[in-house]
């Protein structure tokens, strides 16, 4: 990729706030592209820190661990000392968290900015050259103008800031490609010398290794919204085929081949189309309720309620499958044991935030199930934290090995599409179990079939179940 020399080099320091699930593998792409920059990571989460400085980094990502061991110590730094790195970048990344806000004006909707209020705070306090300052964060539309706000009001004498929205767009579990390779970079600044000044400057980090024509440059505001649009859009789809599910299972038909047919149409495409116990992750809700809360904001009801939908059909899903659990299992499953195979919000990470498995195991744990979990990647003390249990006396066992989770138990609950679980051998697993033995598939990912044919009862979503047990489970709804 043509970057120029280091002579003509517009930056030469990076620096981001916020070494999480953005910032880390953001920079950590960054350094092994651009030899010729220096990209330093802080935070103020200490222990983050030192993860990242260590053998075992605090997130798990595929890939990330190589690139971190290459470049760190070389042109890719975490610290927890600000001050000097803040200072000394050319251009500054915020990337930190923006949660929902859980109180005040907004609460349980409108994103909270405070983190992302408090960095330019610092930045404004602290450095004494003019800077480039890039929201990464997902923000509301028209942020860029409070941090511009904040920044004008605290700045040193002499020195100027131009803001870049420039949103991320990697999904987790695929990090590494999706930065490495990304569909697109938008990049939105100032309709002005200075800004489009800044915008080159960005694009030329980005362009060492992404083709010009992915970089998209654009309106400030138009970037910001991409972002909420973009992630809307997304779970839509998958709400969609939810929705879908739900008829499916009521009618006979299969969300599956319903899915294929659907997706072969090109104008539609066969990507996110995969149903299951619902979506969950860190961003898809947060910023979906961000949209509705803007959109109410703006009096635009109509908009807000229509997105607003995604997110119920979602808890809907979520609901729907918890209950089919219990009415599959002769409407009780107090003492019951039950294995839940997978806690992360999906395959290839142990990210458990808004995650479809918290909600089903609290289902099933208030329906006085005993819980046996095992999730490849998942730490057992987040799955504690995420249950509100604080150890393994009250009804949740957490365990390493998916046999011995399944072992004794009367039903195996597939939460998370971590491939290796389909290659686990089930009828090891039926032969440990209680009688009638169950699989609930909650992301379609086993051999039914197969499962079937061991003795399992299977139930999944957007399929009937199997004809022995529609009469009694499914009533009136099989009579469709
Ligand atoms: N997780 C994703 O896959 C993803 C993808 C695209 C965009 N985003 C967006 O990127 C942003 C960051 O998400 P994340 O998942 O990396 O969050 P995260 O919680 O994993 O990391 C944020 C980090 O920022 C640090 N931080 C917060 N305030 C700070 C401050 N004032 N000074 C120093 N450090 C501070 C926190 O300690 C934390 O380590 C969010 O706006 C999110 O919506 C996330
Ligand atoms: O067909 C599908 C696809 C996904 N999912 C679920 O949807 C959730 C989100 O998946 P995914 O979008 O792959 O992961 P995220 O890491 O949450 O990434 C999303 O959110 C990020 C944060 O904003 C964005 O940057 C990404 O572009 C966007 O894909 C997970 O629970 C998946 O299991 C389904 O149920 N069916």
């Amino acid at each position: 990729m043509a970057a120029k020399t280091t002579a003509e080099a517009p930056i030469r320091k990076i620096c981001c706030i916020g070494a999480g699930y953005v910032g880390g593998p953001t920079c950590s792409i960054l350094a092994l592209k651009c030899p010729d920059i220096q990209v330093t990571v802080v935070d103020r989460n200490e222990l983050r820190i030192n993860q990242w400085n260590s053998e075992k980094l605090p997130i798990f990502e595929p890939g990330l661990e190589e690139i971190v061991k290459q470049c760190r110590g070389t042109n890719l730094f975490f610290s927890t000392d600000m001050v000097p790195a803040l200072k000394e970048a050319d251009l500054i990344f915020i990337s930190v968290n923006t949660p929902t806000k859980t109180f005040g004006l907004g609460k349980g909707r409108a994103a909270d900015l405070k983190f992302v209020e408090s960095c330019a705070r610092l930045i404004a306090e602290v450095c004494d050259r003019s800077k480039i300052i890039v929201e990464k964060s997902t923000v509301p539309v028209r942020s860029a103008a409070s941090i511009v706000n904040v920044l004008k009001a605290n700045t040193k004498p002499g020195v100027s800031y131009q803001v870049l929205s420039n949103p991320e767009f990697l999904a987790e579990g695929t990090a590494v490609n999706d930065l490495t390779n990304p569909d697109r970079v938008l990049i939105g600044g100032e309709e002005s010398d200075e800004g489009r000044k800044a915008i080159d400057a960005l694009s030329w980090v980005y362009h060492h290794w992404v083709p010009a024509e992915k970089i998209i440059k654009m309106n400030t505001w138009s970037s910001e919204l991409s972002k909420l649009a973009a992630n809307a859009f997304l779970a839509q789809r998958i709400s969609s085929i939810n929705a879908i599910s739900a008829v499916c299972e009521a009618t006979g038909a299969d969300v599956s081949e319903v899915a294929k047919a659907i997706g072969l149409d090109s104008r539609l495409g066969p990507k996110f189309l995969q149903a299951s116990v619902g979506w969950g992750g860190s961003c898809f809700q947060k910023d979906i309720l961000n949209l509705v809360y803007i959109s109410e904001s703006l009096n635009l009801t109509s908009v807000a309620a229509y997105w607003q939908q995604v997110i119920d059909m979602n808890e809907y899903q979520k609901t729907r499958f918890g209950q089919r659990i219990v009415q599959a299992m002769f409407n009780t499953i107090t003492d019951k044991h039950i294995a839940i195979l997978g806690f992360a919000f999906k395959k290839n990470t142990g990210d458990t935030r808004e995650s479809p498995a918290i909600y089903v195991a609290k289902h099933l744990l208030e329906e006085g199930a005993c819980l046996h979990i095992f999730d490849p990647k998942v730490e057992r003390v987040q799955i504690l934290l995420d249950l509100d249990q604080s150890d393994e006396k009250t009804g949740v066992a957490i365990h390493e090995d998916p046999y011995e989770a399944a072992k004794g138990t009367h039903a195996l609950v597939i939460c998370t599409e971590w491939d290796q679980f389909s290659t686990y051998d089930y009828q090891r697993m039926y032969d440990s179990m209680l009688k009638p033995a169950f699989v609930f598939d909650g992301r379609k990912i086993l051999n039914h079939s197969a499962l079937s044919e061991i003795g399992f009862h299977v139930e999944t979503i957007g399929k009937r179940p199997g004809e022995s047990f529609q009469a009694q489970n499914w009533g009136g709804a099989n009579n469709v």
